[in-house]
């Protein structure tokens, strides 16, 4: 399993984003340009001491990333997906790809990937947090796969 982001915006939510990564040894592809300064100093500054930890991959953009990682599953989180996280079957070496804060990601990333899976919200609302979603997306695919950590498969 590994988690990518799509031109994340906003440190923060990378932040969170790489120390879940660390935390569930889960590696993680940031496909840039990001909208801010993104580099293991500033992470250090910011007093991101696990996300430091995490096993990070940065490719310059969305062509770059997608020679890295064929022949892998890219699972698309987004709002717009077909299929809904508690029916989507994960595989253990499939590839969550996260969108950005503002946009998620564009339609020539929509037509790439294997699955659009949507986390099902209350009908007034329209999406979650980057973040949040990925946690929760990653934590259903750890969980399907028998990957988090100490466990055996
Ligand atoms: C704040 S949302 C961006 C919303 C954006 N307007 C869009 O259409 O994707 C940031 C990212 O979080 C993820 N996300 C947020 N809510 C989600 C949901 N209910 N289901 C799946 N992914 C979600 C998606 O990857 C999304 O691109």
């Amino acid at each position: 399993m590994r988690i990518a982001l799509y031109q994340p915006d906003i440190a923060g939510n990378v932040g969170a984003v790489l120390r879940l990564s660390a935390c569930f040894g889960v590696p993680c592809d940031i496909i840039e340009p990001c909208g801010f300064a993104f580099s293991e100093r500033a992470l250090r500054r910011a007093g991101m001491d696990y996300a430091i930890k995490a096993d990070i991959k940065r490719h310059a953009d969305w062509n770059a990333f997608s020679n890295a990682i064929a022949p892998a599953r890219l699972v698309l989180m987004t709002t717009k997906g077909s299929i809904s996280l508690p029916k989507f079957s994960f595989q253990k070496e499939d590839i969550i790809l996260m969108g950005s804060e503002g946009s998620g990601v564009p339609e020539h990333v929509h037509s790439h990937v294997t699955a659009r899976v949507h986390i099902p919200l209350r009908p007034e609302f329209r999406s979650l947090n980057v973040a949040v979603s990925a946690g929760i997306a990653l934590a259903e695919a750890l969980r399907q796969t028998s990957q988090f950590p100490g466990e055996c498969a």
